[in-house]
């Protein structure tokens, strides 16, 4: 037995597996088994965020295919038509216990411009005060490769800070994580229990076998780190399970568990640098500023800048790496690029000579820096 009886606030993502038939159909058996066990955990003053999947599945549906569509703008018409059926669905089920429901779409650009993602925090919080279910999806019509988070287990982990989630519980087809995909080795065993992301963790994460998911273990360990790094904890449980999420929040052993108290911790400044920004520009650095870096946790100055790649301004996120291209931190810049290129390499007495102004010593000031986490001097 786990005592969960601290969760106060949930994000459920539920999977397309767990919405639809082996045959990609949606399965309103399914759905309203699930709405059922959350309007059962409502009842208990716990509130709840819906990311749900299926979109497309939906609109492959609606519109009697055989097949997923195969061109971008056709899967874009199969999104919006299908994610108007799904949100049909949802309203009449929730309807059923007196519930009701709002649908939030979003893309990374969403969670990266900082304005429009306070207008998302506030917007989540006058809904929870309404007591009613968010749901959550990409916005996939307008989701283009620069701009789309790409699948909803990593799209639930963003979720977390804007709700101040105590626990995310992606709903899936399989029981939980296993030493390896259960659907191609018949000898792997279920984990229960996750301590920590480790590269052991993250090697026994394989793709989806089914057509029907995007991401399969990979964006859920993925999602877990990101969920942890911020405290939250995590949880994997099967849908096909009778009663899985109110069992998981009796505390039962279902599932597979990942507590978020080993994560790092990551306030939400840094946590929206690390994992809700998207970078504008990358900085190399020499061998000597990735040392400061790494060993000491210091400002990076212009001093150890080798390169710059890409076009960004002032306060905005970039990559810094090592002269291999190894990802070593992400951070805020107090210069923009073109600055940048003009001092890279100089003291920071010099700096103020060659931009005529100087208002900072440091390219990224430590505070503003996050380092990838097991990155080695
Ligand atoms: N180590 C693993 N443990 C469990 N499942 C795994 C593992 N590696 C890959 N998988 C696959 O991940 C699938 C679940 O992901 P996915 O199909 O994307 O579901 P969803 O639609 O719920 O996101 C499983 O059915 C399984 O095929
Ligand atoms: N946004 C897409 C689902 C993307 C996705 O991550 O799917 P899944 O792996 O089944 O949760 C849709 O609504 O069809």
């Amino acid at each position: 037995m786990r005592d969960l009886s601290n969760i106060k606030n949930l994000i459920i993502k539920i999977g397309s597996s767990s919405l639809c038939d082996d045959e990609g159909n949606i399965n309103k058996e399914k759905i309203l088994n699930l709405i059922q066990q959350i309007a059962y955990i409502k009842r208990k003053g716990i509130s709840i965020t819906l990311v749900s999947s299926g979109a497309i599945n939906a609109g492959v549906h609606v519109m009697n295919l055989e097949c997923r569509p195969q061109t971008i703008p056709q899967k874009q018409a199969l999104a919006a038509i299908g994610q108007a059926s799904l949100m049909q669905i949802y309203e009449d089920l929730f309807s059923l216990f007196n519930l009701k429901c709002a649908q939030i779409l979003l893309n990374h650009d969403d969670f990266d411009d900082r304005k429009r993602l306070m207008n998302f925090n506030n917007a989540m919080q006058a809904l929870i005060e309404y007591d009613v279910v968010p749901i959550i999806n990409e916005n996939d019509t307008l989701a283009v490769e620069e701009i789309k988070v790409g699948d909803n287990d990593t799209l639930a982990s963003l979720v977390v800070p804007a709700v101040n989630a105590d626990m995310v519980v992606l709903v899936s087809d399989i029981d939980g994580l296993y030493d390896d995909n259960p659907h191609t080795n018949k000898n792997a065993r279920l984990i229960r229990n996750v301590d920590g992301i480790t590269k052991e963790i993250e090697s026994m994460a394989k793709d989806a076998s089914s057509k029907v998911g995007t991401g399969g273990m990979i964006t859920k360990i993925r999602a877990a780190k990101v969920c942890n790094d911020f405290g939250c904890d995590m949880a994997i449980v099967n849908g096909n399970q009778p009663n899985v999420l109110i069992d998981l929040i009796e505390g039962k052993d279902v599932g597979t568990y990942f507590d978020g108290k080993p994560g790092r911790l990551l306030n939400s400044r840094q946590h929206w640098i690390m994992y809700r920004s998207m970078p504008k520009g990358t900085i190399v650095v020499d061998e000597g500023a990735k040392k400061a870096l790494v060993t000491c946790h210091s400002s990076l100055l212009p001093k150890g800048i080798i390169e710059v790649r890409g076009n960004f301004l002032i306060s905005q996120i970039i990559d810094i790496v090592d002269g291999n291209d190894n990802l070593l931190a992400r951070g805020m810049v107090n210069y923009s690029s073109d600055e940048i290129r003009l001092i890279k390499g100089l003291n920071t007495s010099e700096i103020e000579d060659v931009l005529h102004y100087k208002d900072y010593d440091e390219v990224v000031h430590a505070n503003n820096l996050v380092l990838v986490e097991g990155v080695k001097n």
